[in-house]
C-alpha cells in the first residue's frame, strides 16, 4: 500500500501534467459530488469544467486533473505553496490527505467505523485551532472513528487555512483520513454529517448590535442555503459563532430540507463555566454538580439554572444554602464570564470553547447518564415550558446517544426562574425581528432592548 501512496504522492503533486483519471488500489468509485465537483469514472476527462487543477477524491481512491473549458485535454495546476492547486473557488483535498486512501479489505482495523464527515466554519480561527486537533485525536468521535475535516475559511484567511492543514498533515493522526479545504460552502459542506459553524464577525467599535446581526445573519443564511443543498439529510448542526442563538435559527429556517431539531447553538460552554462557579463554592470537584441548565440566550440575559442544579445528587440550593450568593454573585459570574477572560487573556475564550463543542457533540452521541441531562440551544417547537416556539433557546436535554435529544420536561421554575427565562426569551424574540428578512418572514424591525444582548464577552 505504500507504493500506491508514493505513487499517488506523485501524481497529486506538481508534476501532474496530464488530462488523467487515476483510479488507485482497486478501490470503488463514488458518483457523488466531491466538494461540489462530479467525478468522472474512468477514461481521460474532457467535459466542459470550469475549474482547472489537481483535486483528491474522497477517500483518496482517486485523483485526477480537471481539464478546461477549452477543452484543453492538458492542464497544469499551478501550485500553492502549501501544496494545494490555485486558482479553485471550491474546497479541495490538502497535502498528504489527497493521497491518503481507504484501506484494503484486511488492512482496516475491524472495530472502525464509516467515516464521519465534519465541516468546521471558520477553520482557521483561534477555536478551531483548538477543536479540530481534538476532532482529528479521536478525542471526540471515539478511537474507532476515522473522521473527514472539510475545513471553510474566506479569501482572507486561504493561507492561514493551508497552515491549519499543514499542523494537521505533521501531527500524523491515525484516524483522519482526509482534510479538504475551501472558500465556498456549498463545496466545503458536501455529505457533511456534522457542521460546525464557528467563523463569524466579531462586533467592530462603533458598530451597532442590529448591524452585527445583519452582517452575521447574512453569513448562516448563506451556510444554511448550502447545507441544506448539499450536507447529508441527518446533519447535526452547531452554531458557535456570535449571537450564536439566532444565527442558528438563521441557518435553520434557510435549510427547509434538514429537520430543526438537528440544529443547536453552543451554551455548553455557559453549562461548564456555571458547574466550576458551583464547584468551587461547595468545595467539590466540578465532576460533582450534575443537572446544570443554562436557559436562554448565549448572552448576558442567560439563566444559569441554580435551583434544578445538583452537588453529589443534592440540589443546590440545600448544599450550598446561601440565595443570595446564588443570585447575586454565581448568576452575573457565569453570564459574564467571557468578558472577566478577556479582561486578563486579551482575547475570547478559544480553548474552553473547543472543549465545551467537544462536550456539546460527545452528549449528542453518548447516552445521557440516568437522571442528569446537559444544555444545548434547540429549536423551541412543542417545549412545555411556555418559552415562544420558533427561536432556539438553551434546555435541558438528554440524548439516546445517537444523535438525536429530548427534552427534560419536569424541572420545576419558580417565580425568579420564570421572570429570567422570560427576559432572555424577549432578548431572543427581539434579535428574532432584526433578521426577520434572513428568515423568511416579513414586516421585521430592530428595536432590541436597552443594556441587553451582550455577549458573555462584551462587557
Ligand atoms: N457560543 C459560544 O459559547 C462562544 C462563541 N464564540 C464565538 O465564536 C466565534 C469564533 O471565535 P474565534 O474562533 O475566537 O474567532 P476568530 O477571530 O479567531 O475568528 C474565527 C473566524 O471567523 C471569521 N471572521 C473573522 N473576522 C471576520 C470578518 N470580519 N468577517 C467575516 N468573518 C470573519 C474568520 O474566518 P474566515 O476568514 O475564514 O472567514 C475567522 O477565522 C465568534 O463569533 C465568537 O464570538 C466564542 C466563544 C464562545
Ligand atoms: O463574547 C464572545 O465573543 C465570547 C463568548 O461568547 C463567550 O466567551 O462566551
Amino acid at each position: 500500500m505504500a507504493a500506491v501512496a508514493g505513487n499517488l504522492g506523485a501524481v497529486a503533486g506538481a508534476s501532474l501534467n496530464s488530462n488523467v483519471l487515476v483510479k488507485l488500489d482497486g478501490g470503488s468509485v463514488s458518483s457523488s459530488a466531491f466538494l461540489g465537483r462530479k467525478l468522472a469514472t474512468g477514461g481521460s476527462i474532457k467535459a466542459n469544467v470550469k475549474h482547472q487543477g489537481v483535486v483528491g477524491k474522497r477517500r483518496g481512491v482517486v485523483a485526477y486533473v480537471a481539464p478546461s473549458t477549452t477543452e484543453k485535454s492538458v492542464n497544469e495546476p499551478k501550485k500553492a505553496a502549501g501544496g494545494i492547486a490555485e486558482g479553485q473557488k471550491g474546497g479541495q483535498c490538502f497535502g498528504v490527505f489527497c493521497v491518503t486512501y481507504d484501506l484494503k479489505e484486511g488492512e482496516r482495523p475491524k472495530t472502525w467505523r464509516k467515516t464521519v464527515r465534519i465541516a468546521v466554519s471558520g477553520a482557521a480561527g483561534m477555536i478551531a485551532n483548538h477543536l479540530l486537533f481534538k476532532l482529528a485525536s479521536g478525542e471526540v468521535f471515539g478511537q474507532d472513528q476515522p473522521i473527514a475535516l472539510n475545513l471553510l475559511g474566506s479569501e482572507r484567511s486561504r493561507d492561514a487555512l493551508e497552515g491549519v492543514a499543514m499542523e494537521l498533515e505533521d501531527s500524523l493522526f491515525p484516524l483522519l483520513r482526509e482534510v479538504n479545504i475551501g472558500i465556498e460552502p456549498e463545496e466545503v459542506f458536501a455529505d457533511a454529517d456534522w457542521a460546525l459553524l464557528i467563523g463569524a464577525k466579531p462586533r467592530g467599535p462603533g458598530m451597532e448590535r442590529a448591524d452585527l446581526l445583519d452582517l452575521n445573519g447574512q453569513i448562516f443564511a448563506n451556510q444554511g442555503k448550502a447545507l441544506n443543498k448539499v450536507a447529508s439529510p441527518d446533519v447535526k448542526v452547531l452554531v458557535v459563532g456570535n449571537p450564536c442563538n439566532t444565527n442558528a435559527l438563521i441557518a435553520l429556517k434557510n435549510a427547509p430540507r434538514l429537520n430543526p431539531r438537528n440544529f443547536h447553538a453552543l451554551t455548553r460552554l455557559d453549562e461548564n463555566r456555571a458547574k466550576c462557579q458551583l464547584a468551587l463554592k461547595a468545595g467539590v470537584f466540578y465532576d460533582n454538580v450534575s443537572n446544570m441548565t443554562i436557559w436562554g440566550n448565549h448572552s448576558t440575559t442567560q439563566v444559569p439554572d441554580f435551583l434544578n442544579a445538583k452537588i453529589h445528587g443534592a440540589r443546590v440550593v440545600d448544599v450550598i444554602q446561601d440565595e443570595k450568593w446564588l443570585k447575586e454573585e454565581f448568576t452575573p459570574r457565569v453570564q459574564k464570564r467571557g468578558g472577566a477572560l478577556i479582561q486578563k487573556w486579551g482575547r475570547s475564550s478559544a480553548a474552553s470553547t473547543a472543549v465545551s463543542i467537544a462536550d456539546a457533540i460527545k452528549s449528542l452521541i453518548t447516552p445521557t447518564p440516568e437522571g442528569d441531562w446537559f444544555s444545548s440551544g434547540v429549536y423551541t417547537n412543542g417545549n412545555p415550558y411556555g418559552i415562544a416556539e420558533d427561536i432556539i433557546y438553551s434546555m435541558p436535554c438528554r440524548s439516546a446517544g445517537d444523535g438525536s435529544w429530548e427534552l427534560v420536561t419536569d424541572c420545576e421554575i419558580n417565580d425568579y426562574l420564570r421572570e429570567r427565562m422570560k427576559k432572555s426569551e424577549d432578548e431572543l424574540l427581539a434579535e428574532k425581528k432584526c433578521v426577520a428578512h434572513l428568515i423568511g418572514q416579513e414586516n421585521g424591525y430592530c428595536d432590541l432592548p436597552e443594556g441587553d444582548t451582550m455577549l458573555p464577552g462584551e462587557l
